[in-house]
């Protein structure tokens, strides 16, 4: 029996968190939107708002599609408030011990019916499903960023899932206007198993002064068509996102051939994330982006 999904909740604000919250509410579902403070969630609402408006501005939606889609955004810092969802999307950092934790106290309160699902860029369905009472009930549902523009959503079935999850999670992601792409439960699923060792690469092209950065990335934008340049890219994504994708593909296949490349490792040693921390391959504090090497 596939499940009816009229309220989502998401787990984790940032910038997939609240994406995945936008498109959702644009849909016309109920959404509650968590994350650990506050703070956060007032800076992700007024992101969502910011991001409809330009689409408004733009003439995609209406003003009174804006309107209502964040009327039926709520947010909580509590699981509780998470408990009468029919499908959680957890969003929260590509780590697995704070993903496992968040399951086991989400799992604790949540209707026994619904569904959990992880956005994780690369880390096994299988293995989380199993940190949960409900594998059965549980899938990969990976968005890609941003989440607003971008058509594809990967479906990563986990070992347990069952058809009636897999079915419901292609009715909610068709819902959404998107196009699905299903992957086997693999480390990095099928985007990121191609794309993250292109950018592993770039970054090793820079350690080894093959090219700096401006030169990298113009390179692959004006010699193959890539929209951003890898590095630049890469500071889209997050540079801790991509060296834990990074290590998971490492670890998960063994093969020396995705070794982190050690100027990732230094960039995020030092705190420098990309652009959500206003410096990466460039430095996002001034007017425009400068190459910080
Ligand atoms: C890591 C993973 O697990 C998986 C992944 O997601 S991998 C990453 C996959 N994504 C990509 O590869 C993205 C590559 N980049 C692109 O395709 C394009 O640069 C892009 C679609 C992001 C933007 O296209 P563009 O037209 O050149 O950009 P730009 O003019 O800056 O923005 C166009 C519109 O996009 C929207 N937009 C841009 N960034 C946005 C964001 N972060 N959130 C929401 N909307 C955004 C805005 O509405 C913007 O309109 P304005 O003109 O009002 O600013
Ligand atoms: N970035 C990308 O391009 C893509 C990322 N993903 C995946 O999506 C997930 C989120 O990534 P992204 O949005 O980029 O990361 P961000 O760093 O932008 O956001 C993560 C958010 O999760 C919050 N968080 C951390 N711990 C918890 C918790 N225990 N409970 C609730 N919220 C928590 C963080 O808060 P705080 O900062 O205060 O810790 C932050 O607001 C990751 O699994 C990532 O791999 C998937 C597709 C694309």
């Amino acid at each position: 029996m596939s499940v009816m999904i009229n309220k989502v909740g998401v787990i984790g604000s940032g910038q997939m968190g609240n994406g995945i919250a936008h498109v959702a509410a644009l849909a016309g579902l109920k959404v509650v939107l968590n994350d650990v403070s506050e703070e956060r969630l007032k800076s992700a609402m007024a992101t969502i708002n910011g991001n409809l408006s330009r689409q408004v501005a733009k003439k995609i939606i209406s003003e009174d599609a804006r309107k209502q889609a964040l009327e039926r955004i709520v947010s909580t810092e509590t699981m509780d408030g998470l408990a009468d969802c029919d499908l959680v999307i957890e969003s929260a950092v590509e780590k697995e011990e704070v993903k496992r934790k968040i399951f086991h106290d989400l799992c604790a309160v949540l209707k026994p019916d619904a569904i959990v699902a992880s956005n994780t860029s690369s880390i096994s369905i299988t293995r989380l499903a199993a940190s949960t009472d409900r594998p059965e009930r549980f899938i990969g549902i990976h968005f890609m960023n941003p989440v607003p523009l971008m058509e594809l959503v990967e479906l990563i079935r986990g070992i347990a899932t069952d058809d009636a999850t897999f079915d419901a999670a292609k009715e909610f992601v068709t819902r959404l206007g998107k196009q699905i792409a299903v992957s086997e439960d693999f480390p990095a699923f099928i985007v990121n198993r191609i794309l993250l060792p292109m950018i592993n690469e770039a970054i090793y092209t820079l350690y080894e002064g093959v090219g700096n950065v401006e030169a990298i990335d113009a390179a692959m934008k004006l010699g193959a068509h890539h929209p951003m340049g890898p590095l630049e890219l890469a500071d889209f994504i997050g540079l801790d996102t991509c060296l834990s994708i990074m290590q998971v593909l490492h670890e998960g296949l063994a093969d020396s051939k995705y070794r982190p490349c050690p100027l990732l490792v230094k960039y995020v040693e030092a705190g420098w994330l990309g652009r959500k921390t206003q410096r990466g391959f460039y430095d996002y504090r001034g007017e425009k982006p400068v190459p910080t090497r």
